[in-house]
């Protein structure tokens, strides 16, 4: 047990699947896993552990921001020996490339967050994805004939931002969306010794001012959890 995870040793499977919403997390393992056993209710942070084509995966929040996921992937990973951690999340897409109901996969995440300063100071550390599991979606991805992108994101602390011209900078260096997480994962994926992947369905595009529909948001988050499973029942 931890301060923020009340589960059993053991009870996490090596691939922890990670949404900002715990509820989304109840929504995958009532709906895509079989023999699920609930893990985690600490602060209604669910978790769960089930089988997915007969290989055990946990799901669990992660909660918003870069704090937030912080605390949970250093737990799960030095208290409860995960090995994979892989965020999917929501994202507002910036590049004009991007679609709504896109899948964003973030081969880097730059960031505004403190946390790099923290552990490097006068250093930029590059927060990346590990390869391994991106190929793995990646692959997925083109079974399924997903409209995916891989590139970098931008893991920002605001969700409402005081400067929106730097969307448009941010654009031009070619990131393709903007969410709250993924460099948070990939620092602590790093620290720790743990191999960590963020991907996104963009639910809203800034620059354009789009957003999905309920039904929209379901149908393409039902898109990327059935990518996300498909890729981690090729892991080894
Ligand atoms: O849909 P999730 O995974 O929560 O991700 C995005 O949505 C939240 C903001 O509304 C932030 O957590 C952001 O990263
Ligand atoms: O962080 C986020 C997530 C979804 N949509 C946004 O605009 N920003």
């Amino acid at each position: 047990m931890t301060p923020h995870i009340n589960a059993p040793e053991g009870a996490f499977a090596d691939t922890v699947l990670m949404p900002g919403d715990p509820l989304r997390a109840k929504y995958i393992a009532e709906n895509f896993l079989e023999e699920v056993i609930p893990v985690c209710d600490v602060r209604n942070m669910l978790g769960f552990t089930g089988t997915y084509r007969g290989k055990r995966i946990s799901v669990m929040g992660s909660g918003m921001g870069v704090p937030s996921i912080s605390i949970y992937a250093k737990e799960l990973i030095t208290e409860y020996g995960v090995k994979n951690l892989i965020r999917i999340g929501s994202c507002g897409a910036i590049s004009d490339e991007v679609q709504m109901m896109d899948v964003v996969l973030a081969m880097g995440a730059s960031t505004d967050s403190g946390v790099n300063r923290s552990r490097f100071p006068g250093t930029d550390f590059a927060m990346i994805a590990d390869f391994g599991l991106l190929s793995a979606a990646v692959n997925a991805a083109s079974k399924l004939g997903t409209r995916y992108h891989v590139g970098n994101v931008y893991t920002s602390d605001l969700f409402y931002s005081p400067d929106e011209s730097r969307y448009q900078t941010m654009a031009k260096y070619g990131m393709l969306g903007v969410e709250m997480e993924a460099a948070g994962l990939y620092g602590v994926a790093a620290e720790y010794g743990a191999n960590a992947l963020a991907m996104m369905t963009v639910t809203d595009h800034i620059i354009r001012g789009e957003h999905l529909t309920p039904e929209e948001r379901q149908l393409t988050l039902n898109e990327m959890i059935r990518l996300t499973l498909d890729a981690v029942s090729t892991l080894d």
